[in-house]
């Protein structure tokens, strides 16, 4: 696979409000092609709000953001989504493969092809959850949700995948599970992660956008101490901060 060295995302300047309240300030921010990065910062530090922007369900107020040098909608199908578990109404019957095949669904056409079906079938096959397929959503475990989640942003054979806290309620096994099936992804597409740790994360996480009204990136630091293993039971890398994310913005050492 030949790697394209130019920015695949950049957000150039931008700024967005919900009713006059500054949420995002002055952003900018490039990511290239496979880059595997992590999402952090405080709770309404703006973190969905940066994942919408990218996806193109809200336009800035002000700069521009450039996807493979098109704008969010005009790349809309390239993109994977993956929303906030939390903010998912799944009270409707509907079996494994049916919220899967849902990740197919196009503006095109109203009905599904053997394509289709075959592409949400190796979905789930990849996230190893072929078992389950006639299983009803509502029947599985927090851990074998999210897989299926991911499966549903999967099958449409997105470029870049966005995850909105992907991990938030699985136990750490389940977690390393999530995320060896992630860095599996990685190797042919970008991921984006939103993530509620702050300190440290997943040894597969390559860098990590702080996001707090301003948008800083930061390298990660691989951990190898066998304590650090011990307290959180993975490997893990440790967020180089040096600055801090504070309310009204960063400020350096
Ligand atoms: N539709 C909306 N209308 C008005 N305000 C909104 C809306 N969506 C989000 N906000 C506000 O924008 C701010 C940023 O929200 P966002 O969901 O991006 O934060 P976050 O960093 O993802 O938070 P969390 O960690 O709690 O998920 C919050 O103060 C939130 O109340």
């Amino acid at each position: 696979m030949k790697l394209n060295n130019d920015p695949e995302i950049i957000l150039d300047n931008v700024s967005f409000a919900y009713k006059q309240r500054n949420i995002l300030e002055d952003v900018n921010l490039q990511i290239k092609q496979n880059e595997f990065a992590s999402i952090v910062g405080p709770n309404g530090g703006g973190k969905t709000t940066l994942l919408k922007l990218v996806l193109g369900l809200i336009k800035p107020d002000k700069g521009k953001i450039s996807i493979f040098g098109k704008t969010p909608d005009q790349v809309r199908q390239r993109i994977g989504y993956m929303p906030q578990y939390a903010h998912l109404d799944m009270d409707f019957p509907a079996n494994v493969m049916d919220v899967v095949m849902m990740g197919r669904l196009s503006k095109t056409t109203l009905w599904f092809s053997k394509k289709d079906r075959v592409e949400a079938l190796n979905s789930i096959a990849e996230v190893g959850m072929t078992d389950f397929i006639d299983t009803e959503f509502n029947e599985l475990s927090g851990g074998q949700k999210q897989r299926i989640l991911i499966a549903r942003a999967l099958c449409s054979r997105p470029d870049i995948m966005l995850l909105d806290e992907p991990t938030a309620n699985v136990d750490l096994k389940t977690e390393e599970n999530l995320f060896a099936i992630l860095q599996k992804l990685n190797s042919n597409m970008t991921i984006l992660l939103v993530s509620h740790d702050l300190g440290f994360v997943s040894k597969y996480v390559k860098s990590v956008i702080c996001v707090n009204r301003r948008v800083v990136i930061h390298p990660t630091t691989l951990m190898d101490g066998t304590l650090i293993k011990d307290i959180y039971h993975g490997d893990l890398r440790m967020v180089r901060h040096d600055h801090r994310c504070s309310e009204t913005g960063h400020t350096y050492d």
